[in-house]
């Protein structure tokens, strides 16, 4: 049941700085604390994530950054290319940056995206309703500007897919491969990118992708706002996945849950106590639907039957 070395080599790259329960400061020699969890094979729903030692109620158990994330098409607001913080109304309307971090830490696969024309892809997407090709143009310019590897999500369990929806993705695949071949970027640069790779891709952000909405950015005139917006509009300002993140397993009563504050980066924090090698859960989607329509709902959209105790109580 442990977790193998190899796996945890590449968590801890995705991993943030662990959280620091008193404000005290340390020699910065110290070293960070690892998250008081790890990621074990079950026999039953692949890997799973396990309490190392007990976890007071309310406790973060460790943040995430997103290996990839992509401002919603249809936010309430503009939001930041990189990090989904909101934009202060104060910057030029066409800098699409929070900050000069956020700037100098995506500038350079924001370049790469500049260079192609994305109208037919982007209008594609739009009017199919598709969100999650959006993440994987980013991924794409990621790769090419080299601060992504094209097999930077193989680590994550990917959808059965059927044969309508590996249609669907062929013609996504199509427009965005369209996008770049159009562009000066050399052939060999884009090599990874084939019809197999942006399947796979897909099929491991349908599984994974969160819906990021930001507790900490809205005020009272956003939700005024927000009340008067377009039925167009939507409350998440992005979409983003992570790695470790997305080993959490589903519970319609869940353990655990995942916020976002002020942006992407994820906060993932428990919901009671929770005892040292329990296994901890987030619920993937709204559990105050009756039973029926959880289980449909988790089986359309993860493809699976949910074996947690509500649904086995039927509850
Ligand atoms: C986001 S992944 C979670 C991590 C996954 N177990 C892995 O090994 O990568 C979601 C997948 O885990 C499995 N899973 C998660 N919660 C489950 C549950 N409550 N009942 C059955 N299978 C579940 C399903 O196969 C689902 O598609």
């Amino acid at each position: 049941m442990a977790v193998s070395p190899f796996l945890l080599l590449r968590l801890r790259s995705h991993l943030t700085k662990p959280f620091h329960l008193f404000n005290f400061s340390f020699s910065t020699t110290t070293p960070p604390k690892p998250p008081p969890i790890q990621v074990s094979l079950t026999d039953s729903i692949g890997r799973a994530v396990f309490a190392t030692r007990p976890i007071p109620t309310g406790d973060l158990i460790h943040t995430a950054e997103p290996a990839v994330s992509h401002p919603s098409p249809s936010a309430l607001y503009p939001v930041c290319y990189s990090c989904l913080t909101r934009l202060p109304a104060s910057l030029p309307q066409r800098f699409p940056f929070c900050s000069h971090h956020c700037h100098q830490r995506s500038k350079e696969y924001y370049d790469v995206e500049m260079k192609a024309d994305w109208t037919d892809f982007d209008n594609y997407c739009r009017n199919q309703g598709l969100k999650y090709p959006f993440l994987v143009k980013r991924l794409v310019c990621m790769v090419i500007s080299g601060v992504s590897r094209s097999d930077s999500l193989d680590i994550l369990q990917p959808a059965n897919l059927t044969p309508e929806m590996i249609l669907e993705m062929e013609k996504g695949f199509t427009l965005l491969r369209n996008a770049f071949t159009k562009t000066l970027i050399a052939d060999e640069q884009i090599a990874f990118l084939t019809k197999q790779w942006y399947i796979g891709v897909l099929a491991r952000i349908r599984i994974n992708a969160f819906r990021v909405e930001l507790a900490g950015g809205g005020s009272y005139a956003d939700l005024l706002s927000s009340a008067f917006a377009s039925v167009e509009a939507e409350a998440a300002v992005g979409n983003a996945v992570y790695i470790l993140p997305s080993f959490y397993n589903h519970d319609c009563d869940p353990n655990a849950h995942i916020i976002w504050i002020d942006n992407a980066k994820a906060k993932l924090k428990a919901l009671r106590d929770i005892d040292e090698g329990e296994e901890l859960r987030i619920c993937y989607i709204d559990a105050s639907m009756d039973r029926d329509a959880r289980r449909e709902l988790l089986f359309q959209g993860f493809g699976f039957q949910c074996n947690c105790s509500r649904c086995l109580h039927g509850d």
